[in-house]
């Protein structure tokens, strides 16, 4: 057991901002600003602003992580491939988080973790050109042990683990996910890594998630961004750290 984080005391939520993006996207309007729909969330309890720019630019672009860097009081979390493109504007922007992620530019969305050990000595230098610049290396990977001793070997002090599987299945497969999980975040922990978690959550797949005490962090943004066309975006990202924290502080919502 790490005694580097308090495990079981909080957990944090990152917004994911991409599909605000993805909404301005659709029209070429100006509208809704991503940097806009960011420092509202920081004010509804958002821990870190999460955006993805990915090698298409489908969503976040390049001017809107220049734009929002300057300007958020919690921290962002980059999330961005493992390419020499990415990673020397990642190092330009020096956000506090940067995520290594993959890409693959057919998929509607990502599909699974980061395979560190097949691409070790990509990511490692990738790790190290990141860390040279003082920003914290986070790998979105599966809750694979290997993964996560390679991660460790590496010397990336942050995971997230993917939840996509867990968030597509039902009944016994996703009961099977959620253990993988849970067995992954205590394994995470017990190697002195970070444990986040992110992909596919919403305000009812959430709470399983969330009440794994070894995980520190969740990163959601597609529901976030779909409740809000209902509830509004402040309320929406109200509810969910709401959820998180009565779920994780064993209170109702
Ligand atoms: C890595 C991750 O799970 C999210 O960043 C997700 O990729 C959101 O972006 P897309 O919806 O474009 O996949
Ligand atoms: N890394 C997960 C993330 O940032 C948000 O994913 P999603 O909630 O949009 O599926």
């Amino acid at each position: 057991m790490s005694f580097l984080q308090p495990v079981g005391t909080i957990i944090d939520l990152g917004v994911n901002i991409d599909h605000v993006a993805t909404l301005r996207n659709a029209r070429g309007t100006s509208y809704p600003d991503p940097i806009r729909a960011a420092l509202l969330a920081e004010q509804a309890g958002a821990d870190c602003i999460t955006l993805h720019l990915r090698e298409d630019r489908r969503h976040i672009k390049d001017a809107d992580v220049i734009a929002l860097a300057p300007q958020l009081l919690t921290r962002m979390n980059l999330e961005a491939a493992v390419t020499q493109e990415m990673i020397d504007f990642a190092c330009r922007i020096k956000p506090a988080d940067v995520c290594l992620v993959p890409e693959k530019r057919t998929e509607v969305t990502t599909e699974g973790g980061l395979d560190v050990v097949t691409h070790y000595k990509a990511v490692e230098a990738a790790v190290k050109q990141l860390q040279a610049e003082g920003i914290r290396v986070s790998l979105f990977i599966d809750a694979d042990e290997a993964q996560m001793d390679a991660t460790a070997a590496i010397g990336a002090p942050v995971i997230e683990l993917h939840t996509g599987r867990y968030a597509d299945t039902a009944g016994a497969e996703q009961a099977a996910e959620l253990e993988r999980i849970k067995r992954g975040a205590l394994y995470g922990v017990a190697k002195g890594l970070k444990v986040n978690a992110g992909h596919g959550l919403h305000y009812t797949n959430v709470q399983a998630i969330a009440a794994i005490a070894e995980i520190a962090e969740l990163n959601i943004g597609h529901a976030i961004v779909g409740h809000a066309v209902f509830v509004g975006w402040e309320n929406a990202v109200r509810e969910m750290k709401a959820i998180m924290l009565a779920t994780r502080l064993g209170t109702r919502a």
